[in-house]
C-alpha cells in the first residue's frame, strides 16, 4: 500500500441504494497508467466519482492520494481535489470566464493568494498544454480540443500525483483525440499516475497500458494489455 496512490480493497460502489460494482480491488502505484473500460452503464463513472469524493464509499477499504475514502467528510473534499487532477468528457469550463480566469478561479478556491504566483502558475500550466497564447479567450471561442487542453491545464494546477480522466476524448474527433492523448502521455511521462475511463479502443491500442474492465457488476484487471 505504501507505494500506491490509489488503493481499493473489497470496495462496493453504490449509486444511491444501487450496488453498481461489488468487491472492487485495485492498486495503482505512483507513475502507473491504467485504462478503465466497460460498456455504457457498467459503472466506470460511478467508480471515478467515488474516487474523487462525489459518491461515498460505504463498504470496503479505499484510499487515494493519502485520503481514506471511508472517512472522507464534505469538508475534506476540496483538499482531496488539490491532490488529484480531474478531467471530464465535457470539459466543465466556466463559459463566461476567460481561460485565465477559469484557472485563477481554481487557484484562489484552493488557497492561492499572491497575484504574481497565480499568474506564473497559470502561464506554466498553459505552456505545458500549448495554450499560453490563448489565455484571454473564453471557452466558446476555442475548439473542443483546445477546451480539453485548458481543462487538462486546470487539472495540473496543484501539481497532483494522479490524474483521473473520465472519457477525456469522448467529445473529440479522432485527430484531436490523438493530440490530447499525446499530451496526457507526456504528463504521465513526467511521473504522474493516470486512471482514464475510455471507450476508445484505437487509443488503447496505440498507447498500450494496463487495463481494467467493469463488467457484470465487478471490476477485472485484464491479464494482458488490451490489444483489440
Ligand atoms: N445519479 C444516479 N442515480 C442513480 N443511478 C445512477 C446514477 N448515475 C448512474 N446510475 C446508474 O449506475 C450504473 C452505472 O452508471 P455509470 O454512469 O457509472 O456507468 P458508465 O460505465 O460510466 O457508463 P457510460 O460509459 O455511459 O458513461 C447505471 O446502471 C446507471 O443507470
Amino acid at each position: 500500500m505504501e507505494n500506491s496512490i490509489l488503493y481499493l480493497e473489497n470496495a462496493d460502489i453504490y449509486q444511491r441504494d444501487n450496488l453498481v460494482l461489488s468487491k472492487v480491488n485495485l492498486k495503482i502505484d505512483k507513475g502507473e497508467w491504467y485504462y478503465l473500460i466497460g460498456k455504457t452503464g457498467s459503472g466506470k463513472s460511478s467508480l471515478m466519482k467515488t474516487l474523487y469524493g462525489d459518491l461515498k464509499l460505504q463498504r470496503g477499504v479505499g484510499s487515494i492520494a493519502g485520503f481514506d475514502l471511508k472517512k472522507l467528510k464534505e469538508k475534506d473534499i476540496p483538499f482531496l481535489r488539490r491532490k488529484i487532477g480531474i478531467v471530464f468528457q465535457d470539459f466543465k469550463l466556466l463559459n463566461d470566464r476567460t481561460v485565465f480566469d477559469n484557472l485563477s478561479f481554481v487557484l484562489k478556491a484552493t488557497g492561492w493568494k499572491d497575484k504574481e504566483e497565480i499568474k506564473q502558475k497559470i502561464e506554466e500550466v498553459l505552456e505545458k498544454v500549448g495554450m499560453k497564447t490563448k489565455y484571454y479567450k473564453k471557452p466558446f471561442e476555442l475548439s473542443g480540443g483546445e477546451q480539453q487542453r485548458v481543462a487538462i491545464a486546470r487539472a495540473l494546477l496543484n501539481d497532483p500525483e494522479l490524474i483521473l480522466a473520465d472519457e477525456p476524448t469522448g467529445n473529440l474527433d479522432p485527430k484531436t483525440s490523438l493530440e490530447v492523448m499525446e499530451l496526457l502521455n507526456e504528463i504521465h511521462k513526467s511521473g504522474k499516475s493516470v486512471l482514464m475511463a475510455t471507450h476508445d479502443y484505437a487509443l488503447i491500442v496505440k498507447f498500450k497500458q494496463k487495463t481494467i474492465k467493469c463488467e457484470g457488476g465487478e471490476l477485472f484487471e485484464m491479464a494482458i494489455e488490451a490489444t483489440t
